[in-house]
This record gives structure tokens, C-alpha cells and sequence, in this order.
């Protein structure tokens, strides 16, 4: 075992989990009830960053892993001689495959605290066993999307550079919150292997480092500009390495001029500084000299709230390079998403819901098989809420809707002339894969008309309106019944000591 730690040939991802899942799932095998059926949602309470809406990103994600999952040679190894789980179990997870089904919203949709954003319904062990990655997935994509989303908000339409990948937490983070922070709305990515990977735009300018390595400004960005010539590529010169207005700004125009490629001159950075007065001066400059298409870029730990104090400055920035702030969801590092039993099979091979009480109202579950429908008003073309029923339920067809708030329950409406839009698709279906991804532009399209779907109240960054997540009277009366049933019981427990 010592020799291969470090060197697995057949290294998979069964174990990326909480030890408590390889231990309950044991549980289920040995009590022999690992093949119930069982359901699961998963969903978050609480929406991020103070904001009103979040963007779902992650399936693509799950989508592989679960069509992956299965334990190697080398995991059951380890499990069986430095964990010391024994034969029989080890047997047992060597046959586990994910078997069921799941639905789930398509990335890019629009999602609100307590409600689904996936189910998952399988066997016990299978569907118990995929919670920690599943969680680990969309906790972190969802809320790079939404950040990505909220920075776009700010910006309008103009340009939006994901530049992370140096400050995010790892490989992993940085590759696949580049295609969330696409999702969102960036138009495009620094890292590389995202474009390969996923068909992400990737875009670039150059750093201090070559002018530096240069010793010389105006050598650097000479050199740095010929070999775009030779290629026929856009420049974009970082101006700010030694002195932006004094220095930087006249060696790019003096080489764009001597080298005869405004046609190339897409742009200068500005990493430093004021960037609202640099931006002015730069652009007066650039103006000047006849150069009134070139762009000003502007990057330098920036986020939704720093752009819009630079807007409010009358800063001249088109296009924009987000770091830091975005790929590591710096103002908000967890999103908070779990994932809830809301049934099982009884002992007689019948589906029975279950609950889970809390103190705190937002926190008890809402039991049984459900559906999510986003109510969408016929006449404006806005959003009502989102409706969860139960599953036999059909609000489609039901012409008045009441809607109500799930806790409390005297803030209500009727709605008439609706669409109840059904927010779940099929992704697989008894282990089988139902979906393909679109491709990635595609989804951020997606994401985008979603968005237009709310009312700019719900939308704006700080202080949002809160958007109706509620439930069905019939929903509501099955969460009281079981809230009661367990009070009872949890009363006869008391008794009995
Ligand atoms: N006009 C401005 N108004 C508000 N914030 C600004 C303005 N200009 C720049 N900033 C922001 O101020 C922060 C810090 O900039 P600061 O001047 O401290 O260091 P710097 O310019 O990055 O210097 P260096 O990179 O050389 O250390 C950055 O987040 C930047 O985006
Ligand atoms: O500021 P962020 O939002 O995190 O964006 C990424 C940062 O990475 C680069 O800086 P870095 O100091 O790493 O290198 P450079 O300035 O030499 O390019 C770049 O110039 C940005 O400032
Ligand atoms: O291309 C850039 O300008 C870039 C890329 C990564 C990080 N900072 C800047």
C-alpha cells in the first residue's frame, strides 16, 4: 500500500466523501435495508450575497460523477487495510452503481432558497452515498454563477473577463468556476484548458512580468506587438507596470503608430492606481491620437460593488477583468445547499414521507414527493413565485392558483392566467442518462432570459424584494399532518421514560 499512495493507476471518485456516508450505508447493508427506495432533495435556505435570485451551475459536473460512480480496486483496498472494513460489505460497495433517478433543474436556472434544486430517488445506499459530492458540486458552481451574474448586472453589456485561475482555490475550483462564472454572464475566460475543455472563450492580455523581464517598456510592448502583427492577433498593453500616464499610455500609442496596427489595438489595461482618473486621463489620450475605439480595460481586485463606485465616478472602463473576488465568491464563501431525506419505503414496500423538525420553521423539511413549478403570469410575462405541490397535483390545469407564504400564511394571492412552468427535467432514469448538456453559450443564454423573467425588484444586488417560494395547500397540510404525527410521538417517547 506505502509504494502506491501517492500513485494510483485506477484513482476514481467514490471516495471523494464524508466517512459517515461509507458507515451509514454499512448500517443500511448490514440492517438489509440498503435497497429501499429512498428520495432526496437537495436545496439551499438561504440565497447568497444578500441578493435575490442565485443561478444554478453544477449539473454537468454531477452528470459525470454520477455516471462514473463506482468503487476501484485501489478504493476498496484502502477501505479494507487502513479503514478495516470487512469482505462482505466491501463485496457489497464493489456492485454499487448509481441505479436511479434524478431530476433536476437545467444549469442556468434561476433558484430561491427552500425549494429543489435536484432529487434524487434510489436505493438507499446509492442515493445516500452521492449526497457529500453532489453538495460539494453545487455549493461552490451555484454561487460562482451568481456572482458572475451579480458583476454583470453592474457592468451592462460590455466586456467581462473571468481572470481567477491564480487565486482560486485549486485546479478544480478554478476550471469549473471558470464555466459557472460563464454561466453567469462572463463573456469569456483566462483560463486555457476551460476553452478546451468546455468550449469557453478564452481571451488574455500580458503582465508586468514581460515588461519587466524586457527592462524596458516601450522594447516590451514593441516586441510583444510585432509578434501579435506576425500572428494577426489583437494587443492589449498592460500601461501601469512603471508609470501609466507618464510612461505607459505614449509607448503603446508610439508603438501602434510605428508598427501600423490600429486595426490590432483592441485595448490598455489598468491594474493600479485611481482608476477612475487614469481612466479619463487614458482616455483623453488615446482619444487624442485618434485612437477612439481602443478600449480601456481595468482589473485590480474588483467586484460588483468597486465597479459601481468606479461608474459613479465617471470612470471610462469597457471591459473588465475579475479575479479574486469572483472565482473565490469572496464577500460570501458558502452557499449553504443540503440535501434532505423527504421519503422512504416502509417495511410493507410503500413510500412514506418523512420530516425533519426543527426550532426553527425555515428549517423544517417539507416530506413527500414533490414537483416545482415557477408560476409565470400570461399577460406581463413575469414570474408570480414558484409553486412546490405535491406530486399527483396539477396546477397547470387548476385556472386559479392560490399562492401563500409557507410560514406566514396570511400573505397570499390568487393568480389567473398563468403558465406553471415544471422547473425539473429528467436526468437520469433508473441509472440511465436522459440528458445532454447544451452547450455552454447556450446556457448562458438560458440563464439570461430566465433573468427577464423577474421583476427588477427581486434582481437588484442589495436589498432585493423576496420572491415567492410557496407551497400548495395540499403540500402545507401534508407538512402540518407529519409535523403533528412526530410531536405525538415525540410525546410518547417522553412518556415512556
Ligand atoms: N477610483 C477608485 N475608487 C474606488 N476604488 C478604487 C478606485 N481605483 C481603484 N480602486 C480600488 O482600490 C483597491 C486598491 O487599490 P490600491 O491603490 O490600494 O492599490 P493598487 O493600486 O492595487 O496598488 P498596487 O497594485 O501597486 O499594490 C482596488 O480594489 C481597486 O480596484
Ligand atoms: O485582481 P484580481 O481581480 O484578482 O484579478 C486578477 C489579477 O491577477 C493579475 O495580477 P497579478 O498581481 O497576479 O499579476 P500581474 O499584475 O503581474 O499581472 C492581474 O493583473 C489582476 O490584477
Ligand atoms: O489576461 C490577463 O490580463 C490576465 C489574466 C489572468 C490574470 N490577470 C490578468
Amino acid at each position: 500500500m506505502e509504494q502506491t499512495r501517492n500513485n494510483y493507476a485506477d484513482d476514481g471518485l467514490a471516495l471523494h466523501t464524508d466517512l459517515y456516508q461509507v458507515n451509514m450505508v454499512e448500517t443500511y447493508w448490514a440492517e438489509g435495508i440498503s435497497g429501499r427506495r429512498a428520495v432526496f432533495e437537495l436545496f439551499f435556505r438561504k440565497l447568497p450575497f444578500g441578493g435575490g435570485y442565485a443561478i444554478f451551475a453544477g449539473l454537468q459536473r454531477i452528470i459525470e460523477y454520477v455516471r462514473e460512480f463506482g468503487f476501484t480496486a485501489s478504493d476498496l483496498a484502502y477501505l479494507q487495510e487502513e479503514l478495516g472494513y470487512e469482505e462482505d460489505y466491501l463485496a457489497f460497495l464493489k456492485e454499487l452503481r448509481f441505479t436511479g433517478t434524478i431530476t433536476a433543474m437545467r444549469e442556468g436556472e434561476l433558484v430561491f432558497g427552500n425549494e429543489a434544486i435536484l432529487r434524487v430517488e434510489g436505493t438507499l445506499a446509492e442515493a445516500q452515498f452521492i449526497e457529500t459530492a453532489l453538495l460539494n458540486i453545487v455549493n461552490y458552481q451555484t454561487l460562482i454563477a451568481t456572482k458572475a451574474s451579480r458583476i454583470r448586472n453592474v457592468v451592462g453589456n460590455a466586456p467581462l473577463l473571468e481572470f481567477g485561475t491564480r487565486r482560486a482555490h485549486e485546479f478544480d475550483a478554478a476550471l469549473w468556476g471558470s464555466r459557472a462564472a460563464i454561466i453567469g454572464g462572463c463573456d469569456a475566460t483566462s483560463n486555457v484548458r476551460s476553452g478546451k475543455r468546455f468550449g469557453a472563450k478564452v481571451s488574455g492580455t500580458h503582465a508586468h512580468a514581460m515588461v519587466q523581464a524586457m527592462r524596458d517598456e516601450y522594447e516590451a510592448f514593441l516586441r510583444y506587438a510585432r509578434r501579435q502583427k506576425e500572428m494577426n492577433r489583437k494587443c492589449v498593453f498592460l500601461i501601469d507596470t512603471y508609470d501609466t500616464l507618464k510612461s505607459g499610455i505614449h509607448h503603446a500609442i508610439r508603438v501602434v503608430k510605428e508598427l501600423g496596427i490600429k486595426h490590432l489595438f483592441e485595448g490598455v489595461r489598468l491594474d493600479s492606481g485611481d482608476l477612475a482618473y487614469l481612466s479619463k486621463e487614458v482616455r483623453k489620450l488615446l482619444n487624442k491620437a485618434g485612437f477612439n475605439e481602443t478600449k480601456i480595460y481595468a482589473s485590480n481586485d474588483l467586484d460588483e460593488y468597486t465597479i459601481m463606485n468606479l461608474q459613479a465616478q465617471g470612470a471610462v472602463i469597457d471591459a473588465w477583468g475579475i479575479g479574486t473576488k469572483l472565482i473565490t465568491a469572496y464577500d460570501q464563501p458558502a452557499l449553504g445547499a443540503v440535501y434532505k431525506i423527504v421519503a422512504i419505503e416502509d417495511d410493507a414496500g410503500n413510500m412514506v414521507d418523512t420530516i425533519k423538525i426543527s426550532g426553527n420553521p425555515e428549517k423544517v423539511t417539507t416530506p413527500g414527493m414533490k414537483k416545482l413549478y415557477r408560476i409565470i403570469n400570461l399577460v406581463n410575462h413575469r414570474s408570480e413565485g414558484d409553486y412546490i405541490a405535491l406530486e399527483e397535483e396539477k396546477p397547470q390545469e387548476e385556472g386559479r392558483l392560490k399562492m401563500f407564504h409557507p410560514v406566514y400564511t396570511y400573505i397570499s394571492k390568487f393568480v389567473t392566467n398563468y403558465e406553471a412552468r415544471e422547473l425539473h427535467t429528467p436526468i437520469f432514469a433508473e441509472g440511465k442518462l436522459l440528458y445532454e448538456t447544451p452547450e455552454l453559450y447556450e446556457i448562458q443564454a438560458y440563464a439570461k432570459t430566465n433573468l427577464e423573467l423577474l421583476w427588477d425588484e427581486y434582481k437588484r444586488n442589495q436589498n432585493p424584494e423576496a420572491y415567492p417560494v410557496d407551497l400548495s395547500q395540499r403540500c402545507w397540510d401534508n407538512k402540518m399532518k407529519l409535523i403533528q404525527a412526530m410531536k405525538e410521538k415525540a410525546e410518547g417517547v417522553k412518556k415512556e421514560t
